[in-house]
């Protein structure tokens, strides 16, 4: 079989080689991934399933606008002439939709089969929660759409953002590739699948893990809070019921906290028991406290086996005569939780 090289584009547009088979790009994936796990099947199909696609883009790509009357209440009308409002009720519209109609599938195949409570998916779960009561409380329609909305929506975008930026930066340091390859494919040997079997031995694939979130972490800005009291810090005041952001992408890279913050160096988790799971507050790219991530199990699972499988199943090196050390991205104010567009080819003319 000759083994061509062919472009790997993510939805980011930066451009990588393979040189194997095509897969699609991780954007494409993941997303599927999420919705095998939430709803049993992939939707991905066919005319509805291009259209359920371009929904999930409309999606996507709202969460990320900000909302100007968010911050300064009198101007909340902007939203309104500039159509934010009506793209949102759309999509709103939309999906609870396709949620209908991914329930009447649930509860018609649960009737046909005659039998209840097939576990198989997220929406499953939360159904039978419902019938038996479990959690003490009763739980709604309207609720597990929602729960399965804000399940999809948390995961997707972040998930593909650290794999596109732990392939980049692997990309751009082949010898941590080739430690992150070897590691896997020892564990692995022959076998096809990787599975949860092993994950825990491959120390250095989740060094690079974790060194992505630090160095890339998907929501830089993690999400807004709100305090519930008057609070000193720093000496500043801070009232109660004032916004707080933070800027989780900064403390990753304060050079206080961190030697040689700039450089991506998976080897320095190797040895330092710092987590992400919130007990480190100078990493904290899934946030802390009780309303911090409650999917970083799910995420780190989901990332690791992809990642292992990437590297264990290809080769991968970058177009033409490319080095690693050549594939730069710059990063802009929309691009900073993901690898800007960089045109590989247009970028080596410029070099070369
Ligand atoms: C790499 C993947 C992920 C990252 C980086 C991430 C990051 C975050 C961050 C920063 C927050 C805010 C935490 C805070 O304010 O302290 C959050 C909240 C949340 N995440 Fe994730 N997340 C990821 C994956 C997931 C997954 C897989 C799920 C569920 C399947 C999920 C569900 C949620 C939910 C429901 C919240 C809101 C929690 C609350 O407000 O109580 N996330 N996530």
């Amino acid at each position: 079989m000759v083994v061509t090289p062919r472009l790997f584009a993510s939805r980011t547009s930066s451009l990588i080689l393979l040189n194997s088979l095509p897969i699609r790009s991780l954007a494409s994936v993941e997303p599927y991934l999420n919705l095998r796990v939430a709803l049993g099947k992939k939707y991905g199909q066919g005319e509805c399933g291009r259209k359920f696609k371009e929904l999930l883009g409309e999606f996507v790509e709202l969460l990320g606008f900000i909302s100007v009357g968010d911050y300064i209440p009198w101007l909340s009308w902007v939203n309104r002439v500039n159509g934010l409002d009506a793209r949102a009720e759309k999509v709103a519209k939309q999906l609870d939709d396709f949620l209908e109609g991914v329930i009447e599938e649930h509860l018609n195949f649960e009737k046909k089969e005659g039998h209840d409570h097939v576990l198989g998916d997220f929406m499953d779960v939360l159904f039978w929660i419902q019938k038996e009561n479990v959690i003490g409380f009763p739980i709604d329609r309207v609720s597990i759409k929602a729960l399965i909305l804000d399940a999809f929506a948390a995961d997707t975008d972040t998930t593909y953002a650290v794999l596109d930026w732990a392939m980049t930066e692997l990309l751009r340091h082949p010898k941590m590739m080739k430690n992150v390859q070897n590691e896997v494919r020892e564990i692995i040997g022959n076998k096809k699948d990787i599975t949860e079997y092993g994950l825990d031995k491959m120390h250095y694939l989740k060094a690079a893990i974790k060194e992505t979130l630090r160095f890339h972490p998907p929501i830089p800005l993690l999400v807004p809070r709100k305090s519930i009291q008057d609070a000193k810090i720093h000496g500043y005041d801070i009232a109660a019921d004032t916004q707080v952001i933070i800027n989780a992408w900064t403390i990753g890279r304060d050079p206080t906290l961190w030697d040689e913050p700039e450089q991506f160096q998976p080897e320095r988790f190797l040895t330092s028991s710092i987590d992400f799971k919130g007990h480190d507050f100078q990493f904290i790219p899934f946030g802390a406290g009780r309303r911090g991530c409650p999917g970083i199990s799910f995420s780190i699972m989901t990332i690791e086996l992809v990642l292992a499988n990437l590297v264990h199943n290809f080769d991968w090196t970058l177009p033409g005569r490319a080095r690693g050390e050549d594939y730069r991205f710059c990063l802009d104010v929309n691009s900073i939780s993901k690898p800007t567009t960089v045109d590989v080819p247009a970028y080596l003319e410029r070099i070369w």
